[in-house]
């Protein structure tokens, strides 16, 4: 704790928000190389639980690049940082009682364990979106593979960049073998069953 300053105690509980909701609270932390789908996937999962009522919240790399994290850029110590950022949000919304779902490359193990850190090993599920590299750049959904083979954009995840494939996630995804849909069911359940949501 920096010095000077005294956390002043709220009365009203991440436990008293559950409560009132019906539900808890905890973060969905998606990670996986650009184009493997953590953001089609993290926002049909949102909908999904929308559905049902539950309270939710997603944050997304470019969304939160351009906002909060403007002017961090992809260098290790910058996306340490970022990730650091991210998860110290996403600690508050889980606090404000929200199923929190993020959607970033997190790249390297250092970028995970620093995030279950900052929220607790309890609150915090790491879904590993695995998806190959030669997909990934096949969909180049945003155009962004050809530029870093062509050297146009530096340091690019996969190519110029490093990625450590989770050892161990909570859940993992292989979206070559899987729809959309039927991972967004099949993670739906495994929530269900992990946390009671209802
Ligand atoms: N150099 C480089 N490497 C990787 N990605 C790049 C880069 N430059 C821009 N982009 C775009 O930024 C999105 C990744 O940002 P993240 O905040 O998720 O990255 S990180 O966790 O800090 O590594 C990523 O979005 P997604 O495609 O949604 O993953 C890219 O669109
Ligand atoms: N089974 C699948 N799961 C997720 N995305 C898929 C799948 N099959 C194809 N895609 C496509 O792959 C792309 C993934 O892009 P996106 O969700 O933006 O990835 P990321 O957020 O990881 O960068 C989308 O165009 C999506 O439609």
């Amino acid at each position: 704790m920096p010095t000077n300053i005294i956390k002043h105690k709220y009365h009203i509980s991440r436990e008293d928000r559950n409560r009132q909701n019906k539900h808890g609270s905890f973060v969905i932390w998606f990670t996986g190389l650009s184009g493997s789908g953590k953001s089609t996937i993290a926002s049909k999962l949102e909908q999904r639980l929308f559905k049902e009522r539950v309270k939710t919240y997603a944050l997304d790399g470019d969304n939160i690049r351009s906002g909060l994290n403007k002017g961090l850029k992809f260098t290790r110590e910058d996306r340490l940082e970022n990730n650091r950022r991210i998860a110290e949000v996403a600690k508050l919304f889980m606090d404000a009682g929200m199923i929190t779902i993020t959607a970033f490359i997190s790249p390297l193990k250092e970028d995970r364990v620093q995030a279950k850190e900052i929220i607790g090993k309890d609150n915090f599920l790491e879904i590993y979106v695995n998806t190959p590299l030669e997909i990934c750049e096949e969909r180049d959904v945003k155009g962004f593979y050809q530029k870093a083979r062509s050297g146009e954009i530096k340091n690019f995840t996969g190519i110029s960049s490093p990625y450590e494939a989770p050892e161990a996630p909570d859940f993992e995804i292989k979206t070559e073998e899987e729809s959309v849909e039927e991972a967004v069911e099949r993670l739906y359940m495994f929530l269900q069953k992990k946390f009671k949501l209802l």
